[in-house]
């Protein structure tokens, strides 16, 4: 039975200030998609369910008034190239969803479509000539790429202050050594969701599941890194599990954490016997699933919602969790490309 949220409060707030402080739980509330809570009288634990929708607006408005500033200075307004190689239906979707974005934000934007039989030779040709365009401020490469293409050499051929995914080699390298960059859009937003809710990192217990170099890597060096640095980290105790941690031990790593990311692209992989009580997850997976009655597609991340939700404290849903964050860090991205070149 669904009771207002109000009524989940008083059981909830012991679990929840062992992770904010008490002047930002405040904050945290207004971005609080209330409609979402629900708990049963039984259960003492219901999970704040953290709207990445609702972050997301937060920070575009942020970007808009970032970029009404820039073109009101007289500046060109700043523009985001996606190059998208092929027609494999998730791309569609992500780069329609970051070109959508970006005219709402005020930022220009050209999606530039190859065939999935282009070559590596042509797509890196593209890329010189986008990296050469004085028009061009952010630039992207959907991946995945067709398997006759190197995703290394074609990342490494775009121009790393036009990187706005930050794949670069120079980029991660930044990034693995604290210095400031472009720090990838989905950590970037696991990032962003984790500050914005006013989730304590230092010195907790922080469990990545996945280590994939575009997300739990980064996602592991954000949150393991200083905090008194160029580029600030969480100061988390990190843990990185991935496919050959056996099952019980990613159990048990899963218990100890104050903090779990579910990153590894398995539905279901992460169940409430697995987390810790009042635990915050943060579920980056995004999984398509055919339903079995209807046989239509769904969308699940790594985590099992419904029963991880009845334990954690925090809980991020899949759709409208990290995935429009996501979108908005890649036009935070572009803003901050246009601005560098400003400075040159
Ligand atoms: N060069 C490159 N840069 C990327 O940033 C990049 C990439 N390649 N390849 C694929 C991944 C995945 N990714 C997502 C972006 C938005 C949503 C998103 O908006 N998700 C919505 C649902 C959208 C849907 O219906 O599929 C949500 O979670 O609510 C998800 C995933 C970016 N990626």
């Amino acid at each position: 039975m669904a009771i207002p949220a109000t009524e989940c409060i008083p059981l909830k707030i012991r679990g929840l200030f062992r992770f904010c402080y008490r002047t930002k739980l405040q904050k945290t509330w207004n971005i609080a998609d209330r409609r979402e809570f629900s708990c049963s009288a039984a259960k003492s634990y219901a999970a704040r369910v953290v709207s990445g929708t609702a972050i997301a607006r937060q920070i575009h408005k942020e970007i808009q008034a970032s970029v009404e500033q820039l073109v009101g200075q007289g500046n060109r307004r700043p523009h985001l190239a996606v190059i998208l190689v092929g027609d494999d239906p998730a791309s569609r979707v992500y780069v329609r969803n970051k070109t959508r974005a970006a005219s709402l934000l005020g930022i220009s934007s050209s999606a530039l479509l190859r065939p999935a039989g282009v070559t590596q030779a042509e797509l890196l040709d593209l890329i010189d000539q986008m990296n050469r365009d004085w028009r061009v401020s952010g630039l992207l490469v959907q991946l995945p790429l067709p398997g006759h293409i190197n995703e290394r050499a074609v990342c490494n051929a775009i121009a790393p202050e036009k990187d706005v995914d930050g794949f670069h080699i120079v980029n991660i390298g930044k990034l693995v050594l604290d210095q400031r960059t472009m720090v990838p859009a989905t950590p970037a937003a696991v990032w962003e969701i984790i500050q914005r809710t006013g989730i304590e990192t230092v010195g907790k217990n922080v469990l990545v599941v996945g280590r994939s170099k575009n997300v739990g890597m980064p996602i592991a060096m954000l949150l393991h890194s200083d905090r008194n640095h160029e580029r600030p980290g969480g100061d988390a105790t990190v843990t990185i599990a991935h496919r050959c941690t056996p099952r019980e031990q990613l159990t048990h790593h899963c218990r100890l954490a104050d903090i779990v990311i579910a990153a590894a692209g398995v539905p279901q992989l992460i169940t409430a016997d697995m987390v810790k009580e009042g635990a915050v997850v943060i579920d980056v997976g995004i999984n398509r699933i055919q339903e079995s009655g209807s046989g239509r597609i769904r969308l699940v991340g790594d985590v099992d919602f419904e029963g991880v939700r009845q334990k954690a404290g925090f809980i991020t849903p899949v759709p409208g969790g990290v995935g429009p964050v996501t979108i908005a860090m890649v036009m935070k991205n572009t803003v901050t490309a246009a601005r560098n070149a400003l400075a040159h």
